[in-house]
């Protein structure tokens, strides 16, 4: 299950790819640091042979689509190999077709009204947009009063810094953020970096789960 698994990992590496041809590397540098997960934005011509190229050479990569906007996106996305499709917002046809076609969706949200729109969709996780500008962790906490089944997976103003804070939330399941896999770490082609970036994010996640934090492992 996709969101067991987002669960399981705890952080969701956001990223912009220009050149195709990095998808690969900066998803090796990914696996070797223990976070072999993605969600690549369709912010970028670039965006969907950078997942086919991940899924053909990497089939168990955890490969998300992101800033999805459009069905026919959804439709290119999946069958260029993305598991699951994140929204920035609530995209009405984009949520019906994933429901229609049982394809894992992650759509955004940042208020009570958009989460009211949502219910009907029985939908496991909304994705909290954007997160820091929108009221950050005392939002969550706020949201889970009259929302406490909801799961969010916050993105937007995450970073090592505030991590702990976010996934100390009960419901917070995961954080997305671009911080390990910068869009300027890919344009230089510093995958090492972006291995090391990785590597402290998976310690940064297993001290906060040592220390017994309130959110589920
Ligand atoms: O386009 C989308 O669908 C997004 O998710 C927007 C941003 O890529 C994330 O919000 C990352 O934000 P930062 O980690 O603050 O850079």
């Amino acid at each position: 299950m996709i969101y067991d698994k987002l669960k399981k990992m705890a952080v969701v590496p956001v990223v912009e790819i220009e050149d195709s041809h990095q998808a690969v590397p900066v998803a090796e540098a990914l696996i070797n640091a223990g976070l072999p997960v993605i969600e690549i934005t369709f912010r970028t011509d670039a965006a969907l042979e950078a997942i086919k190229n991940i899924a053909d050479q990497y089939p168990s990569f955890l490969i998300g689509a992101g800033t999805i906007s459009s069905v026919q996106q959804v439709q290119e996305a999946v069958d260029a190999g993305a598991t699951f499709i994140v929204t920035p917002g609530v995209n009405i046809p984009v949520l019906t077709y994933c429901r229609d076609m049982k394809i894992p969706v992650i759509p955004g949200v940042c208020t009570p009204s958009d989460i009211e729109r949502l219910l009907g969709y029985d939908l496991p996780m909304l994705k909290f947009f954007p997160a820091e500008a929108a009221g950050g962790v005392a939002m969550l906490k706020a949201l889970a009063g009259p929302y406490g089944a909801i799961q969010f997976m916050p993105t937007g103003g995450i970073s090592p810094e505030n991590l702990e804070s976010y996934l100390s939330c009960g419901n917070v399941s995961v954080c997305g953020g671009s911080w390990i896999a910068a869009k300027g770490l890919i344009q230089k082609a510093d995958f090492e970096e972006i291995q090391k970036l990785g590597e402290k994010a998976v310690a940064q996640v297993s001290s906060i789960r040592a220390k017994g934090q309130s959110y589920a492992a």
